[in-house]
């Protein structure tokens, strides 16, 4: 047995609340995600984890949630590392846009497929391939090697960032990923092999309150 990943999605944002397609902007947190990110730290600390290191992306919300789940386990000065790299899938023409009125405009069924499918990108932004492309060599490089080493490592980040993550991790079919959401604050553990593989998945909440 090697070390340990911690993944976790940043609470409810002020746009997932809107209903916005967000991408790279840059909300903060409502008053439901904060209780979501400490919610998410609190299972952590009740698990007894304390983390060598934590990653988040170059965006507040995620950063928020990050420093809430290290408050939550009791370690507010743990270094953090942030990384454009594990920034939220660019959503392109669409962020801003209102997700219903989306639907309305283009179909139900493309809207879902910009969302959720593995390939097809969104209008000048980027599928969850692309999103992968910038995650994955992210955490081959800088995240995996200190999971080896036999460190626990906290990544706070986002819905797509991290289902691109999980994807590859959870051994995922494009058509599996289509239906895989991510709940928000609710942390998922893994325990990784020494050949990177997984050894153990514990999902710390309710992943099925996904949206
Ligand atoms: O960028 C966004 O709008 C959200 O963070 C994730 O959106 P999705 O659920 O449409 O992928």
């Amino acid at each position: 047995m090697s070390g340990t990943l911690v993944l976790v999605r940043h609470g409810q944002s002020d746009w997932n609340l809107k209903n916005l397609f967000t991408g790279w902007r840059d909300p903060d947190l409502t008053d439901l995600g904060v209780q979501e990110a400490n919610a998410g730290g609190k299972a952590l600390a009740d698990y007894g984890i304390k983390f060598d290191v934590a990653y988040t992306s170059s965006l507040i919300r995620a950063q928020r949630t990050c420093q809430m789940v290290l408050d939550n386990v009791g370690q507010s000065n743990l270094e953090t590392i942030r990384d454009e790299a594990l920034n939220e899938r660019d959503y392109g023409d669409l962020s801003g846009l209102n997700k219903d009125d989306a639907r309305a405009k283009w179909g139900e069924d493309q809207v879902h497929i910009w969302r959720r499918s593995y390939d097809i990108p969104p209008p000048g932004g980027e599928s969850l391939r692309d999103t992968g492309a910038r995650v994955w060599p992210y955490y081959l490089t800088e995240i995996l090697p200190r999971v080896l080493r036999g460190e626990k490592v906290l990544v706070a980040a986002h819905g797509n960032s991290l289902r691109s993550l999980v994807m590859v991790l959870d051994k995922l079919s494009k058509d599996e990923i289509l239906k895989l959401n991510l709940a928000t604050g609710v942390p998922m553990v893994y325990k990784l092999n020494a050949d990177s593989t997984v050894a153990s998945k514990d999902v710390l909440g309710d992943m099925s309150a996904a949206h």
